[in-house]
């Protein structure tokens, strides 16, 4: 099966497209989802987690999402660590995962994929993008929270244009009916070509 990978910036659509093509019968892996599945069910990660920043970490075995993204957003190497501890598993994870499917591609909706490189095993890579104050207004509406706290995560994130770099296949995702018209001719090109 190839693997086709589905990135973008905060609010950009990534989950609004994924849905897209999982309506076309795409299998979908969402990554985000996943992670946060395995922060709460693997003893290994929440041991690594707790050494890195502290028992505060979880609430009743689940992980307190607001106290570690406040750390992190506003301290790189912090980040870094966190990354390190639950994006090998999420790999491990998608690779069991992808045994199990039967279908020509699947989507990898990764909100982090170019600054891994996690895009060097995807066949395909999309990348959904809208303008920044647009996707701060999405945010801020979806999840309640400051535009300063959306800004501290795309300070973390590369900027569109160095995305753009590393890929010719684009969503802007502004008119939900012209994205969709994009994911319908993306999906029967894949069908064609991979
Ligand atoms: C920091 C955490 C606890 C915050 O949880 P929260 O529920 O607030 O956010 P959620 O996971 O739903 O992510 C929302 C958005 O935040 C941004 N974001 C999340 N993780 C990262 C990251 N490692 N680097 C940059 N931006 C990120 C993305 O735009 C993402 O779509 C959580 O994001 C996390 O554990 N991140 C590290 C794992 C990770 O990289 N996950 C993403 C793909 S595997
Ligand atoms: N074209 C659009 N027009 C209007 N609203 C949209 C559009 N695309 C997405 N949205 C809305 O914007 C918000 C963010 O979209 P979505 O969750 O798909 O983005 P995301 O890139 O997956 O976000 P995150 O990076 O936070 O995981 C959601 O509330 C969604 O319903």
């Amino acid at each position: 099966m190839k693997i086709v990978g589905l990135t973008g910036g905060i609010g950009s659509g990534k989950t609004t497209v994924s849905k897209m093509f999982s309506t076309l019968g795409v299998p979908v892996y969402i990554a985000d989802i996943e992670a946060k599945k395995l922060t709460n069910t693997s003893k290994v990660i929440r041991k690594k987690i707790t050494t890195v920043f502290g028992e505060d970490s979880y609430i009743n075995d689940v992980l307190d999402s607001k106290y570690i993204a406040n750390i992190v957003f506003n301290d790189s190497e912090k980040l870094e660590k966190l990354n390190n501890i639950i994006h090998p598993k999420v790999a491990k994870h998608f690779k069991k995962w992808c045994l199990k499917q039967e279908s020509v591609y699947c989507i990898k909706e990764a909100a982090i994929l170019f600054e891994n490189g996690g895009y060097k095993s995807c066949d395909a890579t999309i990348l959904v993008t809208a303008p920044e104050h647009i996707r701060i207004e999405r945010v801020m509406q979806r999840d309640g929270v400051t535009k300063e706290e959306v800004k501290a995560r795309m300070k973390n994130q590369w900027s569109d244009t160095k995305k753009r770099s590393l890929t010719r296949l684009v969503i802007e995702n502004i008119d939900l009916e012209k994205t969709q018209e994009n994911v319908l001719k993306m999906h029967e090109k894949f069908l064609e070509t991979l």
